[in-house]
């Protein structure tokens, strides 16, 4: 395409938007109207961000600072537009804003893509379709645009079919602001029709603090018909939500403010809407997702608390309103004590702040107790999706480590399957007589947790253990040393008290038998020299002749493992190998000649590390040995 004027060029869009706008036209035509609520949505961000730079600039203002969202109808043209007298944009930022998808993430989130259409759709709603929706309805979108301070030749004039590339020209502008034109595509008329338009922004966009504006309609006697008059009229309701008290506010209307306020697709979990007054006064409206984010594990991704200062909105992304480990939660806080030009700096020391951010975090958590308690089904869904994250708090939060420690949900023993429903409350009410610890194993996943050896003699004693599969567990460990009074206690760790899980007559027995088996343990030792810190019997086996345990002081191997693959530095360790008297193989090696009997003691250690989950340094020797016992096979005259 030749370009009529060195002003306007034409561009194509980033790939992810292409793919974007593929996916979206197909998947979300059965829910095409919430085009208007994202558009709304954008222009009502473009004023707030417009007020919070006056507060330094007034000038932007050029002489109005009513900020309005205009919604007009022209049915010749067939166009909708939606326009806004908020911050605009200049043509670098258009180009950005509008032809790229600036998050994060993005590309890593598209190549999850299945080209499944329903599961991608669902992928979409967790990633936000914003702008780009416009082209659901519209086949071709203008977006004249003007930053507010720039002179009125300096606007510009986006253009796009979205199909692959989009114009921009510079263009004329009297107004500062943006006026995004659709231009909708043959069968969409619905979108002509005043009472349709009003009808969507009454479901979608009422809780929108700006005034929208639409001119007014009346009946024609003459004509016979409703025509449009010169009048304007707002169309919602045009009051901040959070302002407003909780019996104004209907259900719909909070859950649609979120979708607002999270750029979510989906309903909210719960919510917590309260005014706070006192030393501090401040309004929370705070809520918790259904889904990650598809970036929450990027350290870069936006936090989502909005903080607005008497109803002025000040900044996104408000990371010290509440801790690193509520980050899934999202909404505005509105504080009517800091100052208007509050800074992220003056944010991390101001006293207003510190008050907020404990007095919001305690309302999570009872938000998040109350349903864990009265809609536990949601509670699981909850879980799945940010249990992980909520474990952080154990070391985050020292204040309240009790409270987070109730909230925390785990795999094990006693459900026996991989979902994380288990409390540690629960678990507490079902220990044995006399048992007076909390057991766990950690371990890379599910499977092999479960499978750990260690677990042996808790399942034939009947004794639950928690069964501790996330990255983040050995570093929550570290803080949740006890709950309430009970001693969280490891059983891959060496020390393991087993005393309590037998009686007197099983002692006695099993001291003879330790006795007996001091010969085996120490050409053990020799045989395995430096591999083994040490060796000993132990009793915590059932159906494995051995395990491999480290001391109490040490680290895990399951946590070895973990700082190696992050490229950390692990302290070498040694593990103690521990044998089963009652297991065959032990039994059997103790007949074992010199000749094989150093290839038995490595095969009974390498095979204890592989069932620990750990990798071999030499696994081809590990195999030769095998082989070779094999080919021997168990004849005493082989082995003798
Ligand atoms: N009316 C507008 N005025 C000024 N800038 C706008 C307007 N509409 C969109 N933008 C700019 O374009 C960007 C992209 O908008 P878009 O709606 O695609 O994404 P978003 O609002 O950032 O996030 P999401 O996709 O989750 O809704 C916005 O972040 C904003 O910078």
């Amino acid at each position: 395409m030749t370009q009529s004027t060195p002003t306007s060029e034409t561009l194509g869009f980033q790939t992810e938007v292409k793919q974007l706008l593929h996916l979206m036209i197909h998947s979300l035509y059965s829910n095409k109207e919430i085009f208007l609520r994202e558009l709304v949505s954008n222009a009502s961000d473009a004023s707030d961000k417009l007020r919070f730079e006056a507060i330094d600039r007034p000038e932007l203002f050029e002489g109005s600072s009513d900020l309005a969202i205009r919604i007009s109808i022209d049915e010749a043209a067939r166009t909708l537009t939606i326009s806004d007298n908020g911050i605009g944009m200049t043509r670098e930022e258009a180009i950005a804003n509008l032809g790229t998808i600036a998050r994060s993430g993005t590309k890593e989130f598209f190549s999850q893509l299945t080209g499944d259409k329903q599961k991608d759709a669902q992928l979409i709603g967790q990633f936000g379709v914003g702008f780009y929706s416009s082209f659901i309805v519209a086949d071709r979108v203008s977006v004249l645009s003007r930053r507010a301070g720039t002179a009125p030749s300096e606007a510009i004039l986006w253009e796009s079919a979205g199909e692959g590339e989009f114009t921009i020209a510079a263009a004329e502008k009297a107004t500062r602001g943006t006026d995004v034109v659709l231009h909708l595509r043959a069968e969409e008329d619905e979108y002509l029709t005043s009472r349709r338009i009003r009808e969507i922004l009454r479901r979608y966009s009422d809780h929108i603090s700006l005034p929208i504006l639409m001119k007014k309609e009346e009946w024609d006697a003459e004509q016979s018909k409703q025509v449009t008059t010169d009048e304007d009229e707002t169309v919602n309701q045009a009051s901040a939500l959070w302002a407003r008290s909780k019996s104004e506010v209907t259900e719909e209307q909070y859950k649609e403010f979120y979708k607002h306020v999270a750029h979510d697709f989906d309903e909210p979990l719960a919510w917590t809407h309260n005014r706070v007054e006192g030393r501090s006064e401040y309004t929370q409206l705070l809520y918790v997702p259904k889904r990650a984010p598809f970036d929450m594990w990027d350290r870069n991704a936006k936090h989502g608390v909005k903080l607005y200062v008497k109803r002025v909105f000040i900044m996104e992304d408000a990371e010290q309103l509440l801790p690193g480990y509520l980050r899934f939660v999202r909404g505005v806080i509105d504080s009517a004590d800091l100052p208007l030009n509050v800074s992220r700096e003056l944010l991390q020391e101001s006293r207003d702040v510190k008050a907020i951010r404990e007095g919001s975090t305690k309302r999570v958590l009872s938000m998040l107790e109350d349903l864990a308690e009265n809609k536990p089904e949601d509670y699981a869904v909850f879980w799945e999706a940010f249990g992980q994250v909520l474990k952080e708090g154990t070391g985050e939060d020292a204040a309240n480590l009790e409270r987070v420690s109730k909230l925390l949900r785990f795999a094990s023993t006693h459900t026996g399957n991989e979902t994380q429903s288990v409390s540690i409350a629960d678990y507490v009410s079902r220990m044995k007589e006399g048992q007076d610890k909390i057991y766990y194993v950690t371990a890379d996943g599910y499977t092999a947790a479960s499978h750990s050896p260690h677990l042996e003699i808790f399942r034939q004693k009947g004794i639950e253990v928690l069964l501790l599969t996330d990255r983040v567990d050995e570093w929550m460990l570290s803080f949740l040393r006890d709950f309430d009074g009970r001693t969280l206690v490891s059983i891959a760790k060496g020390g393991l008290d087993l005393g309590a899980l037998a009686d007197e007559e099983e002692k006695k027995q099993q001291e003879e038998v330790s006795e007996n088996f001091k010969p085996l343990v120490e050409r053990l030792k020799t045989a395995l020299g430096e591999r083994v810190k040490d060796v000993r019997v132990t009793f915590r086996l059932v159906d494995s002749p051995a395990c491999v345990v480290v001391d109490d002081n040490e680290l895990s191997p399951h946590l070895l493992r973990m700082l190696k693959a992050a490229g950390q530095e692990a302290p070498a360790s040694r593990p103690i190998l521990e044998i089963n008297p009652q297991h065959a193989l032990v039994a059997r090696v103790q007949d074992v000649g010199d000749a094989v009997f150093a290839d038995w003691a490595e095969v009974i250690l390498d095979q204890a590390l592989l069932a620990e989950g750990a990798s071999l340094e030499d696994p081809t020797a590990f195999v030769r040995r095998v082989n070779n016992l094999l080919l021997a096979g168990i004849a005493p005259q082989a082995s003798a």
